[in-house]
């Protein structure tokens, strides 16, 4: 094929230039990054589910939590605890951090082929379709992972907000996955102790400059998470995700202080196909920059997970095998075109 001709990559397994440079300059996107036909481009806003966090320890909540899992594979977290203005202040943050100059921004550049650090879409495979979209990456959990030196000195409050979310963060995924187990009538700690107290916990901040094409080219193209859970912070004004569900895509409208909590491949594993992690994907918008905060959480690799015994009879025998590493799974299935929990099926 032609395309990897078209667009230069540079030796940095980046596309050559920042999308949001080639935004402020009014380039037209080149051609890696055009899905020729984008289906299905103005979809119908999504009646997500919307379940409160203080309220799991209701049958009631446990239900629709049970059902908006195994149905849209994610839903709108109200109650989290979060205030309003913490979670302004992080939205703040990563603003400020992506409206430095480059050359500031370049301090904190991902290395080659490396995931951590500020970038755009590193390009894993010469048929991909780039994101029109730049990052920065950060591990958070286990707390030796952190490559200090990428975080963000400037503006000077990011580091402190950061870990005050990892905190936080940390404390709902634990909610969370205690309250899927028991929504599922199992032990609470079922799913937690999969990960055998190792566990990985990472931020990317997502950084969507507007686009000329919004017909034709994608923030994010459509994907799953390969996390166990994902929560995401969406931008407060300026939609842009989607959710596919019944062979049809929806907007996920933006419900202010809520997070969008996602189901990823390694519950669907671990819950034995019940969980759906969904596929999803960002359009972009012709006027509006926007931002969101994917924070991924999932087992250390060295972790074997399974489904869980308690979800396995004659009726619904094992879906997954047992599996360690399922990031490296997931990266080598991109690479090859292949879908990752298909693989992983018995
Ligand atoms: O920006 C969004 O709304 C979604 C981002 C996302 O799906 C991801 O970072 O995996
Ligand atoms: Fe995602």
């Amino acid at each position: 094929m032609s395309e990897a001709a078209e667009a230069p990559v540079s030796s940095t397994g980046s596309p050559a230039k920042y999308v949001q440079e080639m935004s402020r300059d009014g380039d037209e996107p080149p051609p890696r990054y055009i899905v020729k036909q984008i289906p299905n481009s103005s979809p119908p806003s999504a009646p997500v589910p919307v379940i409160d966090l203080s309220q799991l320890s209701s049958p009631e909540e446990l239900g629709k939590l049970r059902s908006a899992l195994s149905s849209w594979g994610c839903f709108q977290a109200i109650g989290h605890g979060i205030s309003s203005s913490f979670l302004d202040k992080i939205r703040h943050v990563t603003k400020q951090f992506f409206a430095l100059p480059t050359d500031e921004k370049l301090k904190y550049a991902r290395e080659t082929y490396d995931m951590e650090g500020y970038g755009n879409d590193p390009v894993l495979s010469d048929k991909q379709v780039y994101d029109w979209c730049d990052r920065l990456f950060l591990n958070l959990i286990p707390q030796d992972s952190r490559k200090l030196h990428l975080w963000p000195a400037n503006p000077s409050e990011f580091r402190e907000v950061l870990d005050e979310y990892s905190v936080n963060m940390k404390l709902i995924v634990e909610l969370l996955l205690k309250a899927m187990a028991r929504s599922l009538n199992l032990e609470e700690d079922c799913f937690l102790k999969q990960y055998e107290d190792k566990e990985l916990m990472a931020a990317r901040f997502n950084y969507y400059p507007a686009c000329p094409k919004p017909d034709s080219v994608l923030g994010a193209k459509a994907h799953s998470d390969g996390s166990a859970i994902t929560i995401l912070l969406q931008d407060q004004e300026v939609e842009g995700l989607q959710m596919f569900k019944d062979d049809q895509w929806f907007r996920v409208p933006i419900l202010p202080h809520a997070f969008v909590v996602n189901a990823g491949d390694q519950i669907q594993i671990m819950s034995n196909g019940i969980f759906k992690s969904p596929l999803h994907r960002v359009s972009t918008s012709s006027e509006k920059d926007r931002i969101s905060l994917a924070v991924f959480h999932l087992p250390n690799p060295e972790v074997e997970i399974e489904p869980v015994k308690g979800l396995i009879d004659e009726k619904w025998p094992q879906q997954y095998r047992k599996l360690k590493n399922y990031s490296a799974i997931n990266f080598e299935c991109f690479q090859n075109g292949k879908i990752a929990l298909e693989t992983v099926r018995i």
